[in-house]
Parts: structure tokens; sequence; C-alpha cells
């Protein structure tokens, strides 16, 4: 049997994918027993010139997708809609699905987890949080025993590029941003980065797994970096201290709470050592104590990565229980 995938999206992420499916074919088919074929791409813009060959399906119909077999949907498209309708789609169409989409599945998340049990699939979601850093399914793990108390958080690589430009480089925050999106880190709009919106919804997929229930939104304390000036950087430095944008989501009283917002750290915060387009997690657990996961939290490589580990992990988990049939 082949499996046969469908990648929704071809930017930054979408193209990271393909050619990691590429790079790392032999590797990946040994580890799964079977080939993987990619059977189409849906993109936005069928007239934008893209680097691919003849027999793979490019277009702008979802539809098209679905006109042929597809074990598992690979989404890496922008904002809630139309990826919310693609996904239940697939689901429907009895395909697995795995996203990095986290504006999309920090509103859905819950229902199309929900939706995936009934059609007996799974949503693996692991880039949607911390980029290529396996957090998700670490915390996962952890969950089997542990309680979560909080977890502090660098979730926005592209805000964390910028504070440390301008704190290493005295780079001005445009010229870094400029960088961060160069680099692939930034979001389409990348207000969403610097406003903290996509550390938000980030937020919001860690307060799920960790608490099965998210903050009421209009809750949450939202602050971006816009507001962070050279001037408060540099004062920062000389009490040897670093701003950080951080993310943190704690339980109070038996109700997950959130904010999100610019800090400035100590030295000895597990923080204060993550810089560029790291992404860090402190989680203080019950049994664990505490533990901090830290990496790559944006980028074409690290994200297709974490996409394709999820891939692995549900035909590995499908091969097993097939065994167990047997
Ligand atoms: N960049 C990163 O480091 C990371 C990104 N993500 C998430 O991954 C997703 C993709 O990000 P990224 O690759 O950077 O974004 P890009 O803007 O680089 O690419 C988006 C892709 O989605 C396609 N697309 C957009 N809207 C639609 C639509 N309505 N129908 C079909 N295709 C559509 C675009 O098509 P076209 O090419 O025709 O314009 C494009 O190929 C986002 O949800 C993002 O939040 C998650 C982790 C890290
Ligand atoms: N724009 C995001 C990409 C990864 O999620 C970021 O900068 O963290």
């Amino acid at each position: 049997m082949t499996i046969k995938v469908a990648i929704l999206g071809f930017g930054t992420v979408g193209e990271g994918v393909w050619e990691t499916l590429h790079t790392h074919h032999e590797y990946i088919q040994k580890k799964l027993s079977t080939p993987i074929e990619i059977t189409s791409i849906l993109v936005k813009d069928s007239n934008k010139k893209r680097n691919l060959p003849d027999s793979v399906q490019v277009t702008t119909d979802i539809e098209e997708v679905f006109q042929q077999p597809v074990d598992v949907v690979l989404e890496a498209i922008v904002g809630k809609q139309p990826a919310y309708q693609y996904v239940t789609r697939a689901i429907e169409h009895g395909a697995h699905v795995i996203t990095a989409n986290k504006e999309m599945f920090a509103h859905y998340g819950p229902h199309l987890l929900e939706l995936a049990k009934e059609h007996n699939v799974w949503i693996g979601y692991e880039a949607t949080t911390a980029g290529g850093t396996p957090v998700i399914r670490t915390i996962d793990q952890m969950l089997q025993v542990n309680q979560i108390k909080s977890i502090q958080g660098i979730v926005n690589g592209t805000s964390n590029y910028i504070l440390t430009q301008m704190t290493k480089h005295q780079n001005s925050f445009e010229d870094a941003l400029l960088a961060a999106q160069q680099k692939g880190y930034a979001e389409a709009d990348p207000s969403n980065d610097v406003d903290g919106y996509d550390a938000f919804y980030k937020a919001m997929i860690l307060s799920q797994l960790a608490y099965q229930d998210q903050p009421n939104w209009d809750e949450v304390y939202l602050e971006g970096i816009r507001t962070i000036s050279s001037q408060d950087i540099d004062k920062a430095t000389i009490q040897g201290q670093k701003w950080k944008h951080v993310a943190t989501i704690e339980l109070r009283h038996g109700a997950p709470r959130a904010s999100i917002q610019p800090m400035q750290l100590n030295e000895d915060h597990p923080l204060y050592n993550i810089d560029g387009v790291e992404n860090a997690l402190s989680i203080q657990t019950d049994l664990l104590g505490s533990i901090t996961l830290s990496g790559p939290g944006a980028g074409k490589l690290p994200t297709a990565s974490a996409m394709i580990e999820d891939l692995l992990y549900v035909f590995q988990k499908e091969r097993q229980q097939e065994a167990q049939y047997v």
C-alpha cells in the first residue's frame, strides 16, 4: 500500500514539507515500510510559478483534492477559514489530518478532535506550537501521570528574534522584522506576531492540552512587543535583564487563566537565555517539578520536521494496531 498525501498550502511550511518528504524519502519509507506519494497540492493563487513536477496535481479546488484517494492531509494554509472547512472535509472523507495552523486549531481544535474520534482518524498538531520543538507530544506524555501547575513560554519566534536583534545587535524594530519575514519566521500578516495574537493562539492550544479547557478569551491579557523601544532594551541591559515576550498559562481556582505580554527577565529565569528564533516552555508539574523544553520556534524545515514526525507517528500507530488484529 502507498500512503497518499495531500498538502494544503505551498508557502514556507508547505514547501518545507514537500522538500523534506523528498530529501528524507528513503528514511521515511524504511521507517513506515511503505512508499509515500504526494497526490495533490492545494494553493490559493494558481498563477504563481512553482518548482513542481507535472505529475503532481496543483489545484485551487478542494474538491479536486478528494477526487482521488487521500490517506492524510497536511494543512499549512493561513487563518481560520477556509482551513477549518477543508480540515473538516478531510476528516469526513476518512483522512488523517496534520496541521500547522494555530489560528484555526485554537478556534476549532476541541471540536475537530471529537470529530476525528467519531471518524476513526487522528489529528496531529505538533507544528502549531513552538515550531519544530516537540512540545505537544512531550506534554501529552507528561500528562500520563503529572498534573501541570503552570506553563511559562516564549512561543513566538518572530518576536523573540526581533527582541534579540534589538538587544544584541542594536537593530531597529523594522529591520529586525524584515529579517524575520525574509527568513520565513513571520506570519503572512506579521501583526499576528508582533501584536501577540500568534502567541495567544498557541497559549490557547497549550491550555486545551494541559487543562482540557481554555480561558475565557476576553479575560486573557494580551500585549505584543511594539511598545518595547530601544531605550527600554538598553535600560534592561544595564540592569542585567532582558525583555522577552512571555505567555503564561496556569490553573487558578480550578480554571485556566492566561496572559501574553512582554516581561523583563532576570538572568536566573529559565527563559532568559532563549534567544533568536528559539522558543521555550518552562513547565511546572506536581511530580516532575520544573522542566524546560527549548528549540527552533519557526521556519521552513523545523516546522516541516514537526509535521512529518506527526505523519510517521500516525502511520506507525496504525500499523501497530493492524498487527494486533492479525
Ligand atoms: N512559517 C512558520 O515558521 C510557521 C508557520 N506556521 C503556520 O503554518 C501555516 C502556513 O504558514 P506559512 O507557510 O508560513 O505561510 P505562507 O504565507 O508562506 O504560505 C501560505 C500558503 O497557503 C496558501 N493559502 C493561503 N490561503 C489559502 C486558501 N484560502 N486556499 C488555499 N491555499 C491557501 C498560499 O497559497 P499561494 O501560494 O497560492 O499564495 C500559500 O501557499 C500558517 O497557518 C502558519 O501560522 C506554523 C509554524 C511555523
Ligand atoms: N510566525 C510564527 C511561526 C511559527 O509558529 C512565529 O514567529 O513563531
